[in-house]
């Protein structure tokens, strides 16, 4: 594996603190930073927030209605409501306890890249504070177009639009994939399903764990992660996800039993010419019960928390497919609100106030600690070439 720092990609990085822009992978000096940016996703709270949240994750893109009612199904079913909001809020109440208790004085301040609360107003508010050095943690654990760069634009469009680029700052914590905060909730989970099955007799042989995670187009998973990463076809985004199963699978083999385990992909969408990220989660559970199989953990590995694609794709789709295939099922925890995770979530701050040296942060897979600022070039968006970035180092 091997980085370019002194890449010429021309893309233009905004709006960093010096001690980000300067050009480290990891900022090992202290930054005062004096407010939290939590970046949600957004999600539509009602039938009529439908269509004009569509609109807003595809803007740009010209997608016409009647097209975006047909994805729409699955917020129609739910009465237009996302679940995602209720979580961010929970999420924000959560760190700003942890935040308390460890004594650090900072306000978290909340905003969506597609839906209310947006960035915008988030900003806007820190700013009127006199919060102008801020440390974004978004909900999204890997890196990606969609899971990094994608962010890293709105956070420069909205320094851009409110015309506070001036004044504020926005850094970003590292991706989290293998920060052990996140990681052991999914080792919790995933201990309990499989002794679950054991206790009801199935014989470890015949159960199976499917990590399932979002698909994202080839294109975008090649290009994940820094540039010439040298990760293959797959991209960081598929080896961070292998990396941190393994790590997974090693715990429930120490703790249980030894389990044969997949990584599957989930809610794909795009045109069916476009190569996605496969197998599908759907298609592999049918072919469970050919291979002897009789019990599936299925593990929202790619998911902070139980938004949309876990309780549609997973709980409705994936179970209904494990029914028709016959095989008991079941879907083990998103990270929520857990402890554990809140708290490695609020390490990931502190690392940064503090300036924490590269080697000793915490991280459980070999691909870790990620970077703290993303390379050029880094995820590079398929879709609209280089726009500018925040969070990142200037080339
Ligand atoms: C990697 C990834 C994450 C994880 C990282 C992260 O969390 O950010 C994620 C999260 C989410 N994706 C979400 C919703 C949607 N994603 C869409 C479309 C797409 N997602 C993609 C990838 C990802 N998406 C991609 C490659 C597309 C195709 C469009 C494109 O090429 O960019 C569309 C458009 C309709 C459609 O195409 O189906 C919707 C409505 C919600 C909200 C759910 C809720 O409401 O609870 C969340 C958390
Ligand atoms: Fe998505």
């Amino acid at each position: 594996m091997s980085t370019t720092d002194t890449d010429t990609t021309p893309e233009t990085v905004l709006y960093a603190s010096p001690a980000a822009a300067s050009g480290p992978k990891w900022v090992e000096t202290p930054v005062a930073y004096d407010g939290i940016l939590l970046a949600g996703f957004g999600g539509p709270e009602g039938q009529d927030d439908v269509i004009p949240f569509l609109r807003n994750v595809t803007r740009g893109r010209g997608i016409p209605d009647e097209r975006l009612e047909e994805v729409a199904h699955h917020y129609r079913h739910f009465d237009g409501i996302s679940p995602i909001n209720a979580q961010n809020r929970a999420l924000k109440a959560a760190l700003e306890a942890e935040i308390e208790r460890r004594g650090l004085g900072l306000p978290v301040y909340w905003g969506n890249r597609n839906w209310g609360p947006y960035l915008e107003e988030a900003v806007t508010e820190a700013a009127g504070s006199g919060h102008t050095t801020l440390l974004a943690i978004a909900t999204s654990a890997y890196s990606s177009f969609s899971s990094c760069r994608q962010y890293r634009e709105d956070y420069a469009r909205v320094l851009e639009s409110t015309g506070l680029g001036e004044t504020v700052t926005i850094d970003k914590v590292r991706q989290f994939f293998d920060h052990p905060g996140f990681v052991d909730t999914f080792v919790r989970g995933v201990k309990d399903a499989v002794s679950g099955f054991v206790a009801e007799g199935i014989a470890p042989d015949n159960i199976r764990v499917l990590f399932s995670t979002h698909s994202i187009p080839m294109a975008d998973a090649e290009r994940s992660g820094p540039r010439d990463g040298g990760f293959g076809e797959g991209g960081a985004y598929e080896a961070q996800h292998k990396a941190v199963a393994e790590v997974v699978m090693a715990e429930v083999a120490d703790a249980v039993a030894t389990v044969e385990w997949e990584l599957v992909y989930q809610s794909r969408s795009g045109p069916p010419t476009q190569p996605w990220l496969e197998p599908d989660v759907n298609d592999v559970i049918a072919e469970l019960p050919g291979r002897g199989v009789e019990a599936v953990a299925i593990v929202p590995l790619g998911f902070v928390s139980d938004h949309m694609e876990v309780l549609w794709d997973l709980d409705t789709e994936a179970m209904e497919a494990a029914e028709e295939a016959g095989i008991k099922a079941v879907r083990t925890p998103t990270p929520g609100v857990d402890p554990a995770y809140v708290s490695g979530l609020i390490d990931l701050v502190e690392e940064r106030l503090k300036g924490t040296p590269r080697a000793e942060r915490p991280h459980v897979t070999d691909l870790g600690p990620w970077y703290d600022v993303c390379r050029p070039g880094c995820c590079e968006n398929i879709r609209a070439g280089f726009k500018p970035v925040a969070a990142g180092i200037r080339p």
